[in-house]
């Protein structure tokens, strides 16, 4: 976001999320998958002692020969004979038995080989909600999306005091918790800012749907319009806010060169005190971007949904040209 233009509205958003994440109900915050390498940690060395349950029952780590034939020998070769008479009725069902055992076994093993080493995160998951917290009919939701220094923040200032829109940054939201006295997350949204990782979808997602909340809560007049910027950058964030907060209208895509975003980001780094806006983050956001963000913008692209505007010119160009484009696709009344 550009911090003169935005600075008294990323002030004010501070101060509610500073709120909201006091009312998060705990249930709602799951374990986390792997995002961000604190996480990823703690998961692997849960993953670890599961493998290492699993492997205690499980049969392919047991040794493969059983110690049939040393008995056998053992038995041939020392003390008397066995009575002649009985020696078929006491070694066969052994035999058999063993015959059965060891097929059941192998068949056991050969079962195992296709399953995962360790149990899938789907139960990690949050429950389903049947209907999402908002109704589209009642609340539209912009998705702004673009690279790191597009100009989304820029962007959505402009569109805040011309169209009535509330902005919601995911960033901004993720910051003002992170410096939250006395918060859970701190630590962990610290270390994915500064690595330019994605905080687990479950943290942004509460904090977006309780701004929200807020929002209409105390500004009765105002309409129930939201630029969600930044948000969502995984599929995973994506489909968790449609199915539990509220269907995106469509998608505002900013498209920007990386050599500009950069020397963009190099400029703003100057003087906005971000711990992300250096070259070394710089370098990480845009990978994460490349390979985690993008997709998104995909998958909106096959459904229709996604407005894709040229960000390189001048903010007043390219906010022309978003004006026209939003009219185009929402109508006069958006
Ligand atoms: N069209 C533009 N031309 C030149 N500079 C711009 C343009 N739009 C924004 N900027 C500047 O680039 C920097 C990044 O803009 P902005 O903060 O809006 O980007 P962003 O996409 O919100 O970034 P981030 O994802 O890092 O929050 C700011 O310093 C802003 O003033
Ligand atoms: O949904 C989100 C949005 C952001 N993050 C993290 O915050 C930083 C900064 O985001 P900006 O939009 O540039 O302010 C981003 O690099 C991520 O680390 C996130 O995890 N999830």
């Amino acid at each position: 976001m550009h911090p003169m233009t935005a600075s008294a509205h990323r002030q004010a958003w501070r101060k509610l999320a500073a709120s909201t994440l006091r009312n998060l109900p705990r249930s709602s915050i799951r374990p986390p998958t792997a995002h961000c390498g604190l996480v990823f940690r703690r998961n692997a060395s849960s993953s670890a002692r599961l493998w290492s349950q699993q492997q205690k029952v499980n049969p392919a780590a047991r040794p493969t020969k059983l110690p049939t034939s040393n008995t056998a020998r053992r038995s041939y070769s020392s003390g008397a004979p066995p009575p002649k008479g009985n020696q078929n009725i006491k070694f066969w069902p052994f035999v058999a038995v063993i015959a059965l055992g060891s097929g059941g076994y192998m068949l056991l093993v050969n079962r195992r080989k296709d399953m995962p080493a360790v149990p899938s995160a789907a139960g990690l998951a949050a429950p389903a909600k049947s209907t999402p917290t908002f109704s589209p009919k009642d609340v539209t939701v912009l998705f702004v999306l673009g690279g790191p220094g597009a100009g989304k923040g820029t962007q959505c200032a402009r569109l805040v005091s011309e169209y009535g829109f509330t902005h919601l940054s995911a960033g901004d939201l993720l910051r003002a918790e992170q410096e939250r006295p006395g918060s859970e997350f701190g630590e962990l949204i610290k270390q994915c800012i500064k690595d330019g990782a994605i905080v687990p979808m479950e943290v942004t997602v509460q904090l977006l749907e309780n701004a929200m909340t807020e929002t209409i809560k105390n500004k009765h007049n105002a309409p129930k319009k939201f630029l969600i910027d930044g948000f969502p950058r995984k599929m995973d964030q994506a489909f968790k806010f449609e199915e539990v907060v509220c269907p995106a209208r469509l998608v505002l895509f900013y498209d920007c060169p990386e050599a500009e975003m950069e020397r963009r980001l190099m400029e703003r780094g100057k003087t906005s005190g971000r711990a992300d806006d250096n070259a070394e983050s710089i370098r990480k956001r845009f990978r994460t971007f490349i390979e985690t963000s993008m997709p998104v913008v995909d998958h909106y692209e096959k459904e229709g949904r996604v407005v894709k505007i040229d960000a390189t010119p001048t903010p007043d160009s390219v906010f022309q040209t978003t004006r026209e484009r939003l009219t185009k696709a929402l109508g006069d009344k958006f």
